[in-house]
């Protein structure tokens, strides 16, 4: 179990911006956090990681504490063991995969661990070369099993997906469940596209203006959610004979629409 009571607000020109998120989130589940943009999702994944200092508040993971402001504990990022994906892929460029893969891997490591996760990842045949020579979908998968090995108490995912192509992803999506169901680590995850968030989380987070407003299965807080929108880009718009048509992209799929009177 994680349990986490975290208040931090940013000043600004206008507005003072506040985020107070609290949750309880139970050992070896995976979580989205879902919410328009700026309304705190990074800076909540941040502070619990250890990256950003909250201004008051509580961290505790199992029988560990990470975070007592009213006690000045506060835990390192090194010493927490938590893994952390963005969309930067981060890798040390002048060495290999697996040295970046191995990199501070405290010793003995689990080698059936180690050679599950470089199977799944698909990265036997890549061990040699240096990221620069990999693409954007190898590279992100090198982090990911560079964060796996590790065996985090927390495994955080700043939509590391998001720059990469709809195969891809979804391929890493897979991964990512399959890596996780071998180390059972709770997983939290920020997303913005809804197909990974019913395909990955258990339970899904909204996010309001700093607040943690809903929480349950995709299917309860979307389903009946007015306020859910499909975005969608204008691909061509005809009108024939009072009949408009129109062909939208969605999600990276095309879709047609008629509006009739
Ligand atoms: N270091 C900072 N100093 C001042 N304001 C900040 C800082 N970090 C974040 N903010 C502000 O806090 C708010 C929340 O930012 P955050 O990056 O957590 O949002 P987000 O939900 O992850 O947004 P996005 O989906 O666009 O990435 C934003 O208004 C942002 O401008």
């Amino acid at each position: 179990m994680i349990d986490f009571d975290l208040h931090k607000t940013f000043s600004s020109k206008d507005r003072p911006i506040h985020i107070h998120v609290k949750a309880k989130l139970a050992q070896g589940k995976i979580y989205a956090i879902y919410g328009k943009s700026g309304v705190g999702k990074t800076s909540l994944l941040r502070m619990l990681a250890g990256l950003m200092k909250p201004d008051e508040g509580t961290i505790n993971i199992g029988k560990d504490i990470w975070l007592n402001t009213s006690k000045s504990l506060d835990v390192k990022t090194n010493k927490r063991n938590v893994g952390f994906l963005s969309q930067e892929y981060s890798l040390f460029p002048n060495m290999s995969v697996l040295k970046n893969i191995r990199y501070g891997l405290s010793h003995p490591y689990d080698e059936e661990l180690f050679t599950r996760i470089i199977e799944i990842a698909d990265l036997h045949q890549l061990l040699d070369r240096r990221p620069a020579s990999l693409s954007g979908g190898q590279q992100q998968r090198v982090a990911l099993a560079r964060a796996i090995v590790r065996k985090p108490n927390l495994l955080l995912l700043d939509e590391p997906l998001s720059a990469l192509d709809s195969d891809m992803r979804v391929k890493l999506q897979e991964e990512i469940l399959a890596m996780q169901r071998i180390i059972k680590t709770t997983v939290v995850f920020v997303s913005h596209h809804l197909p990974e968030v019913f395909k990955m989380a258990d339970e899904v987070l909204i996010l309001e203006n700093g607040s943690i407003t809903q929480r349950g299965t995709a299917s309860q807080v979307f389903m009946n959610n007015t306020s859910t929108q499909l975005i969608g880009e204008v691909l061509s718009d005809k009108n024939e004979k009072n009949n408009q048509t129109m062909t939208l992209l969605i999600d990276g799929q095309v879709v047609g629409i008629t509006l009739k009177d």
